[in-house]
């Protein structure tokens, strides 16, 4: 028999290659200088093994003090005016304290594409293809394997890093075929991370930048954020790591336990605010404005530079192949931009042909950027964002609306909603497929389910759905869910514990019946 009381029972504890001519670069591995060429992966691996261990008295951090060979090739970045006029010449080091331009308008980080293209694509390809997998500080990181794209100007021996990055590309072989008819489907798993959240990319520049400038004794006392939960968990872990004050403020009552738990235990200052996240972003806003803290939401161009590396991995990860479609839950929006920035660079810079088509996926109940696709992009309004499941996303005035939106007509985009009960079913038919997503991914997912059954997105497209958080943080939706305990949702995919007696007819009885049931002969 099944009960929704069974939760509390103990046992289920529910209730609680072309050759650049250019100079190489050289890289440090292991022990020697190592000039990565265009060669391919394997002849970089077999270099390695000719390494010697560095000295017992050395760390990683100061053996590549001591190889640093700096920044000779000129590569370099600033701020400019996002999707600026070509005429214009405003731009700001980033060294600065700058987070709008002259206008109010974003900003964006800008290479030097020109020195960035002294390089061919398969010079670059095999420069990131040789540092993955490594413990080499800082290239064992995802982001800072992709360092002279990043933060080309920072010295390795300011970063604040938790070798973040590579996180897993599963192919969703059953969820794919089960329930789309696909062959291709993949999940990029970035909430399998430091903090449990792609933040994680974004913050460790941001952190690594402050870093920096705190040593130039510029004028940051502290960094802070408004969060629903996530940026503050990878903000408060990072400024931890580094000795730096972090200040977070969340929408009381608004984030999971689990996120809420991340930056008190990290030593982080926390207010707790009786506002929603679109009322701590003004906040911490009008706070940065007045005090000498840094701002670390991804209003902070800064973020979206760690962010985009995301995109470059799926693409190193399908052997420089472009999937067809790339779907991105999207709330302050900016990881949605950033998605576009890193396959438009990979395409800008010869690494691949072509970028691939983008989703954002939004909950019905914090949908501004879905209605603002479906006015035809007509005049942007914010909205009141209601309750969701997709906690993390209730967002009704977010930052990068600008960017979205560029980075979705750029890409040939689509924008989707999700209502508290498809996400939800998303959700469990994944889990149900041996996943364990955030409701964010959810929301993902039922895009993706539209978008099959409106026939736009083929059986055959290769797609790559971005899971966002670890589902761990999420845990008491999915309580809820397996409870049936959701007003007005059927909850049609929950799978609560049975309750049977403790003896061995009993158990015998319910098992027989359950193996019938699954038996395909009958
Ligand atoms: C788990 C999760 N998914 C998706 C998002 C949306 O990302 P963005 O705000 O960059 O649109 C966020 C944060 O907003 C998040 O924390
Ligand atoms: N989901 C975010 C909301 C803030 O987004 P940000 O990217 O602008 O910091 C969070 O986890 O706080």
């Amino acid at each position: 028999m099944v009960s929704s009381t069974v939760f509390q029972s103990p046992r289920f504890s529910f209730s609680s290659a072309t050759k650049s001519t250019a100079k190489p670069i050289t890289t440090t591995t292991a022990a020697v200088h190592f000039p990565i060429r265009a060669c391919s992966s394997t002849e970089a691996a077999g270099s390695i093994k000719t390494h010697h261990r560095r000295p017992a008295d050395e760390n990683i951090r100061d053996e590549a003090r001591r190889q640093s060979s700096g920044n000779h090739h000129g590569f370099s970045a600033v701020y400019v005016p996002f999707n600026a006029d070509p005429s214009s010449t405003e731009s700001y080091s980033l060294d600065e304290i700058v987070y709008r331009s002259r206008s109010g308008g974003l900003l964006d980080v800008s290479h030097d594409l020109d020195a960035l293209k002294k390089y061919d694509g398969q010079y670059w390809r095999s420069l990131f293809d040789s540092r993955v997998g490594k413990t080499t500080w800082p290239y064992g990181s995802g982001v800072w394997s992709k360092k002279e794209w990043v933060l080309p100007e920072i010295d390795s021996d300011d970063i604040v890093s938790a070798f973040e990055g590579n996180s897993n590309l599963f192919w969703a072989e059953r969820f794919g075929k089960q329930f789309l008819g696909m062959n291709d489907l993949w999940v990029k798993h970035c909430g399998i991370s430091h903090t449990g959240s792609f933040k994680d990319l974004g913050m460790t520049v941001l952190v690594s930048q402050v870093n920096r400038l705190r040593k130039m004794n510029r004028p940051v006392v502290g960094v802070g954020c408004a969060s629903t939960g996530d940026t503050s968990a990878a903000l408060s872990a990072y400024c931890a790591a580094a000795g730096i004050p972090s200040i977070v403020f969340l929408p009381a009552n608004r984030i999971s336990i689990a996120q809420l738990v991340q930056p008190i235990a990290n030593g982080a200052f926390v207010l707790s605010l009786d506002t929603d996240f679109d009322g701590c972003m003004q906040l911490i806003r009008e706070v940065t404005a007045e005090l000498p803290i840094y701002l670390a939401n991804s209003l902070n161009s800064l973020r979206l530079e760690g962010q985009k590396t995301a995109a470059i991995e799926i693409l190193q990860q399908f052997d420089w192949e472009v999937p067809d479609w790339v779907i991105v839950p999207g709330g302050n929006l900016g990881n949605i931009y950033a998605f576009y920035k890193g396959f438009h660079m990979c395409k800008e810079l010869g690494l691949v042909d072509r970028i691939p088509r983008l989703v954002c996926a939004q909950a019905a109940n914090a949908n501004p950027l879905y209605l603002h696709y479906k006015s035809g992009w007509g005049e942007f309004k914010p909205v009141k964002a209601n309750t969701t499941f997709a906690s993390a996303i209730q967002i009704g005035d977010p930052v990068s609306i600008d960017r979205a939106v560029y980075a979705l007509k750029n890409s040939d985009g689509i924008v989707e909603e999700a209502t508290e009960e498809e996400l939800m079913d998303a959700t469990a038919k994944a889990d149900s497929t041996g996943m364990f997503i955030c409701p964010h991914t959810g929301v993902a997912l039922t895009a993706l389910f539209k978008l099959r059954e409106s026939g736009v997105i083929r059986p055959t497209d290769r797609t790559v759905v971005v899971s966002t958080a670890h589902g761990l943080k999420f845990t008491q939706s999915k309580i809820d869910y397996h409870s049936k305990d959701i007003p007005d949702i059927a909850c049609r995919f929950a799978n609560p514990p049975v309750q049977v007696k403790a003896d061995f007819g009993s158990v015998m009885d319910v098992l027989k019946k359950y193996l019938l049931s699954r038996d395909p002969r009958c």
